[in-house]
């Protein structure tokens, strides 16, 4: 039983949750018995893909396209690369990409699909997976029965194993990919940390009483070259943009390392935040539900703890 990984790029790059996915796609080969192959869509240099070898990557089709990403011509390209390369099991980052490109690949492949799977499969035969439910607060179990299986994978939640390995680079033929969109114009986001793609995230809650007692926070961001983001109240109440909420109706994100300040620990925060690597937790009640989820707390007043949080980091950097 082979693999198809779906590689996205990032303006010709790739990020660590692509090497997760890749050494992700290799482990589920080795379990199957089978071989790798990864589909990469875009402009990406050959040594950016080769890199990928580092992870397990064997095989990789590269279709060179300037198409904008479009879900209808990027799965009809996935599902082709899929057939062609007798794959049975196509694999996704739980992204926002993935998530809407995986039930496309699905139906055109005729494919169970189980979206936000959780590490490795806990069986190969029959092919078992765990997944988030009840927004990330319970695993469920999911029994893929048809021929073709196409899986999301959550961040965080295989980690990263090496292999000894060379890529190979074929080129796909691309020319399949007609899109029905022509972007118009282009903005892009500069001198600010996307919070979806921050490696560090500090996030207030309530606790931070006004949108004047931001800046403590900000501080803090700076010095750990961080994003910002916030509960939903915190934006409700306008102390902060509603792009930095994070949460069951807000951002996911996936960091290794998110600051919950003067956050509860609602279950629909706790959506937002499930696939982080470590969590960090300030609050004054020590029964702050937040504290279940955190692997790190301080029970305490923000306005002492926040300054000293900030100034060891600060003497920390400075002395590494
Ligand atoms: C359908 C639905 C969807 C929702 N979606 C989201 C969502 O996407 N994201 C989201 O965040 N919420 C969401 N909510 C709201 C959610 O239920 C909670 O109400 C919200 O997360 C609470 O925000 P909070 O933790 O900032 O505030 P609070 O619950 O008020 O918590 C504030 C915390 O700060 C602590 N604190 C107070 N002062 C200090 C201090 N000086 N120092 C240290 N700690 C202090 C308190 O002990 C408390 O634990 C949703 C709710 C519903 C019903």
């Amino acid at each position: 039983m082979s693999v198809l990984v779906y590689i996205e790029n990032w303006n010709g790059k790739f990020k660590k949750s692509t090497c997760e996915l890749v050494s992700y796609g290799k482990r589920l080969a080795n379990g199957l018995g089978g071989s790798l192959t990864l589909l990469s869509i875009g402009r990406v240099a050959e040594d950016e893909l080769k890199n990928l070898g580092a992870y397990g990557a064997g095989k990789i089709l590269s279709a060179e396209t300037d198409a904008p990403l479009d879900d209808k011509a990027y799965a009809s390209l996935i599902a082709s690369a899929a057939q062609n390369s007798g794959a049975t099991l196509v694999v996704m980052a739980h992204n926002v990409t993935g998530k809407a490109l995986a039930p496309r690949v699905a139906v055109r492949l005729n494919a169970g699909l189980v979206s936000a799977v959780n590490g490795l499969p806990v069986s190969y035969q029959p092919f078992v997976v765990n997944r988030k439910a009840f927004s990330g607060k319970s695993l469920m179990q999911a029994e893929i029965t048809s021929d073709i299986k196409v899986i999301t994978l959550s961040q965080n939640t295989a980690g990263i194993e090496p292999f000894a390995g060379n890529a190979a680079v074929e080129t796909m033929d691309a020319s399949a990919v007609t899109s029905g969109i022509s972007v118009l114009s282009t903005e892009v986001q500069t001198g600010k940390i996307l919070l979806s793609e921050a490696d560090v995230v500090v996030s207030g809650g309530r606790g931070m009483r006004s949108a004047d007692n931001w800046k403590p926070l900000e501080e803090l961001a700076g010095v750990l070259g961080a994003a910002t983001a916030c509960s939903r109240p915190v934006s409700d109440e306008g102390w902060r943009p509603h792009h930095e909420h994070v949460g069951q109706t807000g951002k996911v994100v996936a960091p290794n390392l998110y600051f919950a300040l003067g956050i509860s620990g609602a279950i629909q925060h706790l959506a937002g935040i499930s696939s982080s690597k470590v969590i960090v937790a300030v609050n004054k009640d020590p029964e702050a539900p937040i504290f279940s989820a955190a692997d790190y707390g301080i029970v305490g007043d923000l306005q002492t703890v926040l300054p000293k949080m900030t100034e060891a980091f600060r003497k920390l950097k400075a002395s590494s």
